[in-house]
Formats: C-alpha cells, structure tokens, sequence
C-alpha cells in the first residue's frame, strides 16, 4: 500500500562501493540481477571504492557529483545502492539529488513483495515493508509524504506526520492480528500432518538455484501424482507420491540471498519453519553457478539460524545441462545417498532423484511384513494401536502376518517396552545401522 516501488522499466543508476572488509563485500553480478528481478532498467553502473561508508550520503562529495551526471545523462529517476542505507543517508540522498533513492534492503523488499504468492507471504512482506519504512517516517521528505492522500486522511490538529505514524502503527497492528490467525492455522496443518505420518521435505537453497522448477518437475511428472489435499492450504506445498515411501509433502521456500538483511530473516522465520520442522531438506544448488560454494555457505548459515541444521539434507547439484556433466547419485560411506546431480529444466536425472528421497525417507520408516506366533498379541493390539497396521493375514499355520509402515523411531521404542529385538523381525535390507539422527 504504502511502499514504493521502482516502477516497471523505470530507469535506474546503480550505485556500488567495493570495500575493503571482505564482510562488508557485495557482488556486482547479482546486484545487476536483483535490479533486474525488481523490474528497473539499469542505465548504468556507478562503482566506488571506499575504506567506510561516509556517514551522511554514504558515496563522498565527488562520487556524489558523479552520480549527479549520470543522473541528468540518461534521464533517470531512480537511484539504486547494492548497500544498506541509513534512513538520514537515505534522506540526504535524495534532497541533495532530488530523486528517489532505494537500498539494497529496499529492493529486496521489492523483489519480495512481487514474489510473495500466498496469502501469509505478502502479509509478512507487507509488515516488513512497513516496518521497514516506520524507520524512515521522519520530518522531511518522505515516501510516506509524498504518496499521501491528503483529504480525509489528516485528523484534527495532527501534522502529517502524526497521521502517517498512526495509520502505519494501525496497519501494523492489524497486519500482526492476520498473521497470527493464519499462522495457528497452519501450525494446526502440520501437526494434523504429523500425526498422520507424512513426511515433509522441503527445498531450500540460494535464489535461483531451480526450486521452483524443479518443484513442478517433480509434481507434475508422471511418476508422481500431484495431490490435491494441501492446494488449498498453501500453493507452496503439494503431495507427492514416493516409491516404497508414499505419500510425503513437498514444500517450496523462500530463496536465501548474501546480506540478507536481519529484519527480512525474521519476516521469513515463519515461512522458513516449514523448513525447520521438515523430515528432510532437499538443498538445490546452482552447479553452473561459479559462486557456488560461497552460496552453499550461506544457505547452511541460514539454516542454522532457523535451527534445521540437523535435519538431514540431501543435495541436489542442478542445471547439469549448462555443464555436459552425466547424472548420477553421490553415496556416503553407509551407501546413503547424500547428493543427486541433475537437471531440473531437462529432466535428465529427475528419477534418480526419486530414488535418492527414497532412500532418504525410507530409512526413517518402517515398512515390512511381520509374522507374529499366536502367543504374541501384545505386540499385534500395539501396532494396531499405533495405526501401523496396513494388511492383516492369518496363515494356515495359525500365524498372523502383519503388513506394516510406521516410523522408525516409534518402532524402535515399541519393541524396547515390550523387550523385543527389532532386528528379528526386520528384513535385512532394514536393519542396516541407521544414522544419529533417526534413534
Ligand atoms: N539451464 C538450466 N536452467 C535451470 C535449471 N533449473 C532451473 N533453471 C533456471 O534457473 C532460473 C531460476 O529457477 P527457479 O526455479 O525460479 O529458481 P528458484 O531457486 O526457485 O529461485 P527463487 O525462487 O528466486 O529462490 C530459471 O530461469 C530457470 O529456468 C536447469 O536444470 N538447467
Ligand atoms: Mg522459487
């Protein structure tokens, strides 16, 4: 509502400042692609080098002249940083220029809200916005200011100012309000999903490593039947048949970017939990990409700060299309599958890629056909219990023959209480040692 955006074409000057502290580094290659996915039409590149940032206008006296030519050169109105701006910098730069100026905060932002799909994603792009903004509203000339409807708007007495604070603290409000009531509603769906069992894996990975692709590739290919179930819980998740598996939920995420800005990271932690709380990430990566190992890094920072650094993470190296590389799947030491190298856009690889997630998701969960001896009822009514129990079958013999999928740590602790050995009644394609993380 309130926020600008650079408009669609809209010509901008882009400002970047090489320093010396490989921290504070950003990469002109994805500026340029940032500015392109917010939809402005980069005019040209104005580079500087600098030991810090000057406090009042950020770029020095001279650069600033500079950036003033340019300006006027190629008839642009909008002024682009690949940096974080504080709102004085901000504010100086446009009085001093006189056209609008926009941080790299604000421009991710940007490409944030003209992504955001679902009802819960633009409203938290939406809060971020605003309070991203809220930070800015001061006296002067503000985006606030100058997009105000004026009639009607200013109360009695009250400067602009006032009002623009109080709407924007109600909106705030009001926004906090609707994401707490889809939030609980989602929470209630993951947990009815639990319950039920289905394991959840989520692709997480750098923006533009092929998520999303590869997240209709797999929903909608032959092998795997798109479910309805979820669609309207969120377009973002869909069921997925797996062989030997079944059913499990696929979920697309937001993508990770360098410098992320902090605030940001909070907006998304919500979306970000369907991550934290999943069976099993899929980390796609970019294997084209030249930064790759510097975008890994970041993701897998990210993913410690939403805590789903211990989830266990199959990557998927993609775009091998763009590599003349064969697919195939890496194995760990144990013959886990620990990488998947394919293409997401051709297709080449996808069914190894079934075949990896089920022997990641399998191994959680146990799927066999138990024969149990008349004596040992205690153990049949229990995994009744549990609604293990897919087929039952009595044999001529007076024995019972049990089909049944449950997960493996629930299985384990069955048989611990009633003092049984797992082992002799898995198949040994079962038994193998399992991981940490599934006892
Ligand atoms: N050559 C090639 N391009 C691919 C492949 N997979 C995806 N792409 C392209 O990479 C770009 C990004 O793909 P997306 O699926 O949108 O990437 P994403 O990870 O969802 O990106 P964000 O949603 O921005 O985080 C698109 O232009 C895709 O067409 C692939 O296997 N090969
Ligand atoms: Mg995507």
């Amino acid at each position: 509502m309130f926020f600008e955006r650079p408009n669609a074409g809209e010509t901008a000057v882009l400002v970047h400042v090489d320093f010396q502290d490989e921290r504070e580094r950003e990469d002109p290659g994805e500026f340029l692609e940032l500015v392109r996915s917010a939809g402005a039409e980069p005019a040209t590149l104005l580079n500087g080098s600098r030991s810090r940032p000057d406090p009042r206008t950020f770029i020095g006296s001279g650069k600033l002249e500079e950036l003033r030519e340019l300006l006027a050169v190629h008839h642009a109105e909008l002024v682009i940083f690949n940096h974080g701006l504080s709102p004085s910098q901000e504010r100086n730069l446009e009085r001093s220029l006189k056209c609008r100026v926009l941080d790299r905060t604000g421009l991710i932002l940007d490409i944030f809200a003209q992504r955001a799909r679902t009802h819960e994603g633009k409203l938290q792009v939406e809060l971020a916005q605003l309070e991203y903004m809220s930070t800015r509203l001061v006296r002067g000339w503000t985006h606030l200011e100058r997009q105000k409807g004026g009639i009607g708007l200013r109360g009695p007495g009250e400067t602009q100012l006032e009002t623009d604070r109080r709407l924007l603290r109600a909106r705030i409000k009001a926004i906090h309000k609707r994401l707490d009531k889809v939030r609980s509603q989602r929470d209630q769906n993951r947990r009815a999903r639990a319950r039920a069992e289905i394991p959840s894996v989520s692709l997480v990975g750098y923006t533009n490593a092929g998520k999303s692709t590869l997240f209709n590739a797999l929903t909608e290919s032959g092998v795997y039947a798109a479910d309805q179930l979820f669609a309207t819980l969120d377009p973002t998740l869909r069921r997925l048949e797996i062989d030997d598996v079944g059913p499990v939920v696929l979920a697309d995420t937001v993508g990770f970017i360098r410098h992320l800005p902090h605030k940001l990271v909070e907006a998304f932690r919500a979306t970000l939990q369907e991550a934290a709380e999943a069976t099993l990430l899929v980390h796609v990566i970019d294997a084209a990409d030249p930064d790759r190992e510097l975008n890994v890094e970041q993701v897998e920072a990210v993913l410690k700060e939403i805590g789903a650094d211990a989830i266990p993470c199959l990557r998927v190296m993609n775009k091998i299309d763009l590599l003349d590389s064969a697919p195939r799947i890496e194995r760990d030491g144990e013959g886990r599958p620990e990488a998947v190298w394919l293409s997401a856009q051709s297709g080449q690889g996808l069914e190894l890629l079934g075949e990896a997630l089920s022997g990641c998701l399998a191994g959680d969960v146990v799927d066999a056909e138990l024969t149990l001896a008349p004596a040992q009822g205690r153990l049949r009514a229990a995994l009744h219990e549990l609604g293990a129990v897919r087929q039952e079958r009595f044999d001529e013999h007076g024995q019972t023959r049990l089909e049944i999928r449950l997960p493996r740590r629930d299985f384990l602790q069955l048989m611990a209480r009633l003092g049984e050995n797992a082992d002799d009644y898995l198949p040994p394609a079962q038994r193998e040692p399992r991981a940490e993380w599934e006892l």
